[in-house]
């Protein structure tokens, strides 16, 4: 079953990956329907609605409109961008403090609707804001950080831009590896050694150019406007103190439902390269191992599909200790040195923009009595079974660095 289960993996398409983009989506829709512009027009505006202290009156006058006018997947994936976006913010804007337990009918039924279409929770995350939040300045002009913005930011300034846009280029980066999986696939089935080790190599010079362009995160993200603001609008209403029950979804269901904060762990990317070096992360590092799975519940459809179908197909580890080729030996563990490294300077990053910023904010709770936003415990224990985001970022680490093979 092997061989047919992995020459599914053949057509990338199918599994809405692209050649040139891997899990982001091409081209993202950037206007809907007129019909559409309350929505529009409240996403668009979010950071001055939450600042100005109106957005709840806003959307207290939203109409309940119907979805049956959005035409396609990415009118869906636009309509989800903003409803997701509107959410939290209308959820988070007290920072916290006066936390909602009600999301109002006008939002929670399309947004539930436009989810069960899309097979995705009704909450904003990593493929609505990063994989599908973005556009061209010059629609034929290239990828990179001078001709890209975002769709919709929350409050914290041009760090949006600068956290969604960074992550997006990293995703972009990790496209030739991506690419390359279906060929290894193929190589493992009809013993093709050397297009095996070429193939390696691009994935291992792939998971190189991610780390680059992590590098753009400095000049793009302050640190104090990621912790003290952008921070708090993806958290989640699972396992969440200020929300114990979860979230009321008004004329959806009649009790409070909860769900995980976003997280880049719901990025495909990284999954993928994990399942084809078979490192599998386990609850042994005391986070909780579920959680990366749960997350897959959190991704398109299609992308969860993909790594379902790689994980169900031939081990390529297996397939490199057994041929005891030296050069695939060599090939194998770069790809597996290059993601631990990548991994090690994203822990550096998360250190500066969350560690330091909340020492800072533990110290001012001293002085001046109180940091902008509490709960901070709680965002930073989201999804890591309560050993903090630094454990669980270790842990994923370690565990990568020990997949390297070793020495015959
Ligand atoms: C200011 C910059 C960043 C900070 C503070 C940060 C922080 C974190 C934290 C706390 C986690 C733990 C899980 C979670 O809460 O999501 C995490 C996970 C993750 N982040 Fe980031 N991150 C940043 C930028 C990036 C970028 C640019 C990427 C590139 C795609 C990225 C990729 C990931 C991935 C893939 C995970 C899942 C864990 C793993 O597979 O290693 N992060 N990050
Ligand atoms: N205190 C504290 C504390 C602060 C932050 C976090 N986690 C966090 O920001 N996760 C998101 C994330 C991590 N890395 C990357 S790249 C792109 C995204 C994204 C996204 C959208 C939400 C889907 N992310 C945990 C604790």
């Amino acid at each position: 079953e092997h061989e047919d289960k992995s020459e599914s993996l053949q057509n990338l398409e199918e599994f809405h990956i692209s050649e040139e983009y891997g899990f982001v989506l091409p081209d993202p829709l950037t206007e809907l329907p007129d019909y559409y512009a309350p929505w529009m027009n409240v996403a668009a505006n979010l950071p001055h609605l939450i600042e100005g202290h109106q957005l709840r009156r806003e959307v207290a006058k939203m109409p309940l409109l119907s979805t049956r006018y959005l035409r396609g997947h990415r009118q869906l994936r636009l309509a989800r961008l903003a409803l997701g976006f509107i959410t939290m913010g209308y959820v988070w804007q007290g920072g916290g403090r006066q936390t909602v337990k009600i999301l109002p009918r006008a939002l929670a039924v399309p947004y539930c609707t436009i989810s069960e279409l899309l097979d995705l929770p009704p909450i904003l995350v990593y493929a609505d804001c990063v994989l599908a939040n973005w556009k061209k300045r010059d629609p034929c002009g290239p990828l990179n950080a001078e001709n890209l913005d975002i769709l919709f930011s929350f409050p914290g300034g041009d760090s949006n831009k600068g956290f969604f846009l960074v992550s997006l280029l990293v995703e972009a980066a990790a496209a030739a590896g991506i690419k390359a999986i279906p060929i290894i696939v193929n190589a493992i089935l009809h013993h093709g050694l050397c297009s095996l080790e070429t193939a390696l190599q691009d994935v291992a010079l792939s998971i190189c150019k991610m780390r680059e362009a992590f590098k753009l995160i400095h000049e793009g993200v302050n640190p104090g406007a990621f912790f003290r603001s952008l921070r708090i609008y993806l958290s989640g209403w699972k396992d969440n103190f200020l929300m114990p029950e979860g979230l009321v979804y008004e004329g959806v269901w009649d009790s409070p439902k909860q769900f995980f904060g976003g997280s880049a762990a719901q990025s495909s990317t990284l999954q993928c390269f994990d399942v084809l070096l078979g490192i599998q992360h386990s609850a042994a590092q005391g986070f909780s191992a579920e959680y990366l799975g749960c997350m897959r519940d959190y991704m398109p459809a299609a992308h969860r599909a993909f790594i379902q179908t790689l994980a169900s197909g031939p081990s390529l580890r297996q397939f490199v200790l057994a041929t005891g080729d030296a050069g695939l030996h060599a090939a194998f563990n770069k790809c597996v040195s290059e993601l631990a490294a990548l991994r090690s300077y994203h822990m550096q990053i998360a250190t500066k923009y969350i560690t330091i910023p909340a020492g800072r904010c533990q110290a001012e709770q001293q002085q001046l009595g109180g940091c902008v936003h509490e709960g901070t415990s709680v965002l930073s224990e989201r999804g890591t079974g309560g050993t903090g985001f630094m454990g669980f970022l270790k842990a994923i680490r370690d565990t990568t660095r020990k997949a390297q093979l070793t020495e015959q």
